[in-house]
């Protein structure tokens, strides 16, 4: 069976080496290429075990990343947004499909780079030309496209959580409050005193509080949804464990929506959607349930206790490695395929049996 030729740039990386394990397993790739300063020059069994033809596989250096990816079909960049926005004009330029799992090319509104990745943006001519690469909101674009715009963890959790219900108009015009928290390997393997061990064991804190780069993310998804501007307030919390986020968010019903119906509205707009499940309650929503696949869940609830009329509350728990990162970028990837969404996916294993 003809394979199809795959790279990861970025390959020592916690979303790259998570990217390499499912495409090594997966049926239609031939994993062609991986890069990695750090571990240049060493073979993939040698850090990650035997996996099969893939084992034998040497990781090159990063500044041969672009020279070597002309042999590949798609590359998956799990770089730094920075050396992303380096790499994808050239890779493009040579005829090559791009899957970047950074920001930088996930925002239409060119000020939000300096304001929220500290950069001036360097081919805004490719932002219009990057497809959104989230499935279950925004999949029209992303068989056709050359440049697919991988989504941020709490980006892909957050929105998930409430589109369904700004897309059917349950949801008033007031602000939105999202309360996330997420495991240390969001912030990637580079190491900061902050992330050190003995501060984050047994702590737990916000960070970036009103300067998250991903709150531009979340309101140009949820302005393309609800077909106006969504205020929103996001907060981001690091969690003592390494893997995992969990959105907490809240909103009010329009007058006369019903909790019934914004659970309709969940259930319906998840239908054909492979990863996504709807639990009972926001209470079912945990992150055993999703570490170590590509599922999202989503549960919500309305007010019943009189204390807060309209309320309402929707969670949403996925992991930032596989759907927040490295999954999504293969489901994207098998859909710019013309593959099936599943494929090399849906064999993971989280924590439950
Ligand atoms: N971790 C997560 O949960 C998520 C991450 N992302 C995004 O995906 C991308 C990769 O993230 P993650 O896997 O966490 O990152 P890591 O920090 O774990 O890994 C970064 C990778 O990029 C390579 N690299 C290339 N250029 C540079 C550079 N200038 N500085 C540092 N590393 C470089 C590193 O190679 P080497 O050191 O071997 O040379 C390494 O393989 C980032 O843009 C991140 O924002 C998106 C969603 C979720
Ligand atoms: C725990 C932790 O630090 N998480 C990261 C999320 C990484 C991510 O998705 O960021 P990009 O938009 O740069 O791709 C953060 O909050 O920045």
């Amino acid at each position: 069976m003809h394979k199809t030729a795959i790279g990861i740039i970025g390959a020592s990386g916690y979303s790259g080496v998570e990217a390499t394990h499912i495409l090594a397993a997966h049926e239609k790739v031939e994993l062609r290429l991986v890069t990695s300063d750090r571990w240049q020059g060493e073979a993939v069994s040698r850090r990650l075990g035997t996996m099969g033809a893939v084992g034998q596989l040497k990781y090159a250096p990063l500044d041969k990343s672009a020279e070597l990816a002309r042999e590949c079909e798609v590359v998956l960049l799990a770089t730094p947004a920075e050396s992303s926005l380096q790499l994808v004009p050239g890779l493009l330029a040579a005829g090559v499909r791009v899957i970047d799992l950074s920001g930088s090319f996930r925002l239409r509104n060119l000020a939000s780079y300096p304001a929220f990745y500290n950069f001036t943006h360097s081919a805004p001519e490719l932002l219009e030309q990057a497809a959104y690469g989230l499935p279950e909101l925004f999949r029209e674009r992303i068989p056709g496209a050359k440049l697919v715009a991988n989504p941020g963890c709490y980006a892909t959790a957050c929105a998930l959580s409430v589109a369904p219900l700004l897309r059917a108009g349950l949801l008033d015009e007031g602000s939105l409050i999202f309360d996330a928290a997420s495991g240390t390997t969001g912030a990637g393997r580079k190491g900061s005193e902050d992330l050190s061990f003995s501060e984050v064991d047994e702590d737990f804190r916000a960070y970036r509080v009103l300067r998250h780069q991903h709150t531009p993310e979340i309101a140009q998804t949820l302005a393309g949804v609800a077909g106006r501007t969504v205020p929103l307030t996001f907060t981001a919390h690091l969690l003592p464990l390494k893997r995992g986020i969990l959105v907490t968010a809240y909103g009010r019903l329009r007058p006369g929506a019903t909790a019934a119906e914004a659970r309709a509205a969940l259930e319906q707009a998840y239908a054909s959607c492979p990863f996504l499940t709807v639990e009972a309650s926001p209470d079912a929503v945990n992150l055993k349930g999703v570490v170590g696949t590509n599922r999202c869940t989503v549960a919500v609830a309305a007010d019943t206790t009189g204390y807060d009329p309209g309320r309402v509350v929707v969670t949403a728990a996925i992991d930032n490695l596989v759907k927040g990162a490295a999954g999504q970028a293969v489901q994207n990837l098998n859909l710019m395929m013309g593959w099936e969404e599943t494929l090399g996916l849906s064999t993971l294993r989280g924590f439950n049996p």
